[in-house]
């Protein structure tokens, strides 16, 4: 299988502090890669990185084939890196399918705001944004609140807009930013499966943060151990649960 995303590297500092630390792996394409490691390790800067929210000190990354040492977000959203933050980055007055359709409105000649109140330039682009928005909204099975505002949903209902938004866009990697954080056990093992239901039916490739480690291991095929920035693991979930160094750093200790 070849590599969608590699990283060659790479190292990011915030005032001395190394958050990356010259960090080299490759994630392939179609799978589902989760970073692992304590808070402070330099998960979320990665994902930073990759989608060019912050520029790297050093080091390059390779996106389906192309190179880059940084990149814009929008470019690369553009060149189908999509995100989710760990703090949603939804519209909470918005609804559901207004907000899916924010996640298309970079994809069309209309803007976002033309898009949502109707007065698109392109009726027929509009029409396309919103039959692709209630797809991908009824494959994760939002359809019935498609129509409410999102300030009005559960916790773990956002989070799953929030993954409708970025899916919207049909991005080939996509970034997902402690998409469980803050769930109870059931509604983690049904985003885990919806997360496994996006990677199969799409092929997205994803990488993914996520402290419940259980979880991690039944979901990814590849799994990435990182502390104080360093990569201290790679490899699959059997070879890392197995892997002294990461007993040591990660899974002996209570998170
Ligand atoms: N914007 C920032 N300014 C200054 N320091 C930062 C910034 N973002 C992250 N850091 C520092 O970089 C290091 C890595 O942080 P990061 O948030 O990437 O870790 P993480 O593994 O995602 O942690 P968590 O699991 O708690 O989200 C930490 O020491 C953190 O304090």
């Amino acid at each position: 299988m070849s590599d969608l995303l590699q990283l060659r590297d790479v190292s990011l500092s915030f005032k001395g502090v190394k958050a990356v630390n010259a960090l080299s792996f490759s994630v392939a394409t179609g799978e589902i890669c989760a970073l692992i490691g304590p808070n402070g390790a330099g998960k979320s800067s990665l994902l930073n990185v990759i989608n060019g929210v912050y520029r790297a000190d050093t080091g390059d990354i390779v996106f389906n084939g192309a190179r880059f040492g940084a990149i814009h977000p929008q470019k690369a959203a553009l060149l189908g890196i999509g995100r989710t933050f760990q703090h949603n980055a939804l519209f909470h007055r918005l609804t559901v399918r207004e907000n899916v359709l924010a996640g298309l409105s970079r994809r069309g000649t209309a803007t976002f705001l033309e898009n949502i109140f109707r007065f698109g330039r392109d009726g027929a682009e509009r029409r396309r944004f919103i039959d692709r928005a209630d797809e991908i909204i009824a494959f994760l099975h939002l359809d019935r609140h498609a129509e409410t505002v999102v300030s009005k949903l559960s916790y773990g209902m956002q989070k799953r807009v929030d993954l409708a938004r970025a899916l919207a866009a049909a991005p080939k990697l996509l970034l997902l930013d402690e998409p469980m954080a803050g769930m109870n056990q059931e509604e983690k093992q049904e985003m885990s499966r919806v997360i496994a239901e996006v990677n199969r039916s799409f092929g997205t490739t994803i990488v993914l943060i996520e402290h419940d480690v259980g979880i991690v291991l039944n979901l990814a095929s590849h799994v990435v151990v990182l502390d104080y920035g360093r990569k201290v693991a790679d490899g699959t979930p059997d070879e890392v649960r197995n892997n002294p160094d990461v007993i040591a750093a990660y899974l002996g200790t209570v998170h």
